[in-house]
């Protein structure tokens, strides 16, 4: 594993194993992530997200495993990193009597090179709350100055552990904006979420974990368009009998009812299958509304691949 703290992966894991007690949390992951990269860490509760976080931030210590972040142990190298990474504490270090503009202005303090602790707040729509006492600041506020104070020093990497939780739509756009410019500046984003379609929408990698182990990985294309390929949905005015369609198709082919109106057909999508089932539908005098080659969502494949829903 490259150790030049320059050039080095922003993060380079390999074997990780954690064990608690008899619970192994971490059982042997690999995860690599680019610098200037978002890879988004997605797996149901009890997965092994936040271990395996907590151990590249050096919080943690490893059983076994190979960890560099930006090169460095995080451990043993953990004095290097602390002015290269980013964390985001959840209501972690606040006073609460501190007004929320001073403890950015702290937290940038101990950097070098800090952003415009105003700049951010704005970014962040927190420039109105700026002389708010921290334990005034609604859910919201204080996630987003948690997030404030995460890039106030200008990381090379950080790590946002559900950053939109409990935001509402406005917010969570201006933070999703805020991520995908870090990113356009090279800053390397490791995110822990349980939002799929936050992952869909901001991640280069995902990776999806379960057990403690790598169940899939890849860009959100590469995850949803292999299951994509093969799937037409079909919306019409009146129920449609599924087998008397799956038997006109013939033997590749399966139909599912999804919803009162809408099936899906399963197998291979071709010119012919389209016109096969619009021509079925003629021939049963159904009105077809929507014959659309379907686009297998990022949940779909989630629960697939683990089995579980999102918060399980
Ligand atoms: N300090 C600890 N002591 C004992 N067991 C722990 C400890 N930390 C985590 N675990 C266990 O390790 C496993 C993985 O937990 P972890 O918090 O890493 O999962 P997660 O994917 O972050 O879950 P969530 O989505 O709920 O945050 C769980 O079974 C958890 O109970």
């Amino acid at each position: 594993m490259p150790l030049d703290p320059v050039s080095a992966p922003a993060v380079a894991v390999r074997g990780l194993v954690k064990r608690f007690g008899d619970t192994t949390a971490v059982d042997g992951l690999d995860l690599r992530l680019r610098r200037g990269q978002i890879l988004a860490l997605l797996g149901p509760n009890g997965a092994g997200k936040t271990t395996t976080v907590e151990i590249c931030e050096g919080f943690t210590r490893p059983d076994s495993g190979e960890v560099r972040v930006l090169g460095l142990d995080p451990i043993s190298d953990n004095d290097r990193l602390r002015a290269r990474i980013g964390v985001m504490l959840q209501g972690g270090g606040a006073y609460p009597g501190a007004k929320a503009g001073e403890m950015l202005r702290l937290c940038a303090a101990y950097s070098a090179d800090p952003l415009d602790p105003d700049w951010l707040l704005e970014v962040l729509g927190l420039t109105d709350c700026a002389a708010t006492p921290y334990r005034r600041l609604s859910g919201g506020q204080q996630q987003r100055l948690a997030l404030a104070c995460a890039l106030v020093g200008r990381p090379e990497l950080v790590f946002l552990d559900e950053p939109t939780a409990g935001l509402d739509a406005h917010a969570r756009i201006l933070v999703w904006e805020l991520i995908s410019r870090l990113r356009d500046d090279g800053v390397a984003v490791l995110l822990t979420t349980h939002l799929l379609d936050e992952a869909e929408e901001l991640a280069d990698e995902i990776v999806i974990i379960d057990h403690g182990r790598v169940v899939a990985s890849g860009t959100p294309a590469d995850l949803t368009g292999a299951q994509s390929q093969d799937r037409l949905r079909l919306v019409t005015t009146t129920p449609v009998d599924t087998e008397a369609l799956a038997i006109a198709l013939g033997a590749d082919y399966r139909c599912e009812p999804a919803g009162a109106s809408t099936c899906t057909v399963i197998g291979p999508v071709t010119p012919q299958s389209i016109a096969r089932v619009a021509a079925w539908c003629a021939d049963e005098n159904i009105l077809a509304t929507e014959l659309t080659a379907a686009h297998v969502s990022l949940e779909e494949v989630f629960l697939s691949l683990t089995g579980l829903a999102v918060r399980s």
